[in-house]
């Protein structure tokens, strides 16, 4: 067991590892690069590492599945922070292939939606394949298997090659997601401009079953930055909804919606909150009236009093 060692899905050049590399206290952890987002988070499972970076959510492609799949089941994981990274792709050559030897190309499955137009574009002939990360593509590339990997610039010198083309994306301004996931313990103090993460099962399927478990959040003016539904494999139509909520749990609005999602619900996830990356308490959102903390004191201050006959 190593408290200092952080994995992550590598091999090294990922953006996932550049991602880590944006938190402060990367700088004193062993950053041990993994094959795949469940190998990182099994060695924290299994107390190998302290904690994994993997991503979760892509700003054009949507959710990373596995990593949503691996934080709804197994042994419970929790979130302790978000990591933002803008995405651009260059392309990765061996040292003097040019754009008319290209036949195959390779990357993560998330990659795809983010270079398709340019790929019509460019090399409308080439052959996809997917790869365990855009790292591992570019090693691929490196070893001879693929002509060229979609893959951060930054990744060329490790695997020896070189940058065809740069700054490929089709959509501009493309972000990753990425969270550092741990053993569940107690999530730090609130910052002021937090996020919780949660999984609900409902118990049954019936009309107005989804906005119930919404209103939860709503009638305490909880605003929602994510709604994701996933199969649980148990058939068609069977799903189960990943939310993140704005907010702390120690928060009364927010520990309230989850307690109301407790009752109805066949069950709950609870998978942290932490800092909202790249959001600072003075742009968090003013909350509706009767919301605040205050307010939600008063309210329980009066009950008391209402149940005590001291009104
Ligand atoms: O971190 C990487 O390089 C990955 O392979 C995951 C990924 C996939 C697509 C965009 C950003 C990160």
């Amino acid at each position: 067991m190593s408290a200092t060692r952080y994995t992550y899905l590598g091999p090294a050049g990922t953006f996932t590892e550049a991602a880590l590399r944006k938190l402060p206290e990367a700088a004193t952890r062993e950053l041990v690069p993994m094959v795949t987002v469940s190998a990182a988070l099994d060695a924290v499972r299994a107390g190998e590492a302290a904690a994994a970076l993997v991503p979760i959510e892509n700003s054009v492609e949507g959710g990373i599945t596995t990593t949503l799949d691996e934080l709804i089941a197994g042994e419970p994981l929790m979130i302790y922070r978000e990591v933002l990274l803008p995405i651009t792709f260059a392309l990765l050559v061996r040292p003097g292939t040019q754009l008319a030897d290209i036949k195959t190309v390779t990357a993560h499955p998330a990659a795809q939606t983010q270079v398709r137009n340019w790929l019509a574009a460019n090399l409308p002939d080439a052959v996809w394949e997917s790869s365990a990360s855009n790292a591992d593509g570019a090693r691929l590339v490196q070893e001879g298997r693929y002509d060229a990997a979609f893959a951060g610039e930054f990744a060329a010198a490790t695997y020896g090659l070189e940058p065809l083309v740069t700054e490929i994306h089709d959509a501009a301004n493309a972000q990753t997601r990425f969270v550092l996931v741990g053993r569940p313990a107690r999530p730090a103090a609130p910052t002021g401009a937090d996020k919780t993460s949660v999984v609900i099962w409902q118990r049954d399927d019936h009309p107005g079953a989804l906005l119930e478990l919404l209103q939860e959040f709503a009638v305490r003016g909880v605003n929602l930055v994510l709604l994701q539904s996933r199969p649980t494999g148990e058939g068609i139509g069977s799903y189960c909804f990943a939310i993140d909520a704005e907010g702390h749990v120690s928060d009364p609005r927010v520990g309230e919606a989850l307690m109301g999602l407790k009752r109805i619900c066949l069950k709950v996830r609870f998978l942290g909150s932490y800092p909202q990356a790249d959001v600072s308490p003075q742009d968090v959102r003013a909350l509706r009236p009767g919301t605040s903390d205050g307010d939600f004191a008063e309210a329980s201050d009066w009950l008391t009093r209402c149940r005590d006959g001291r009104f």
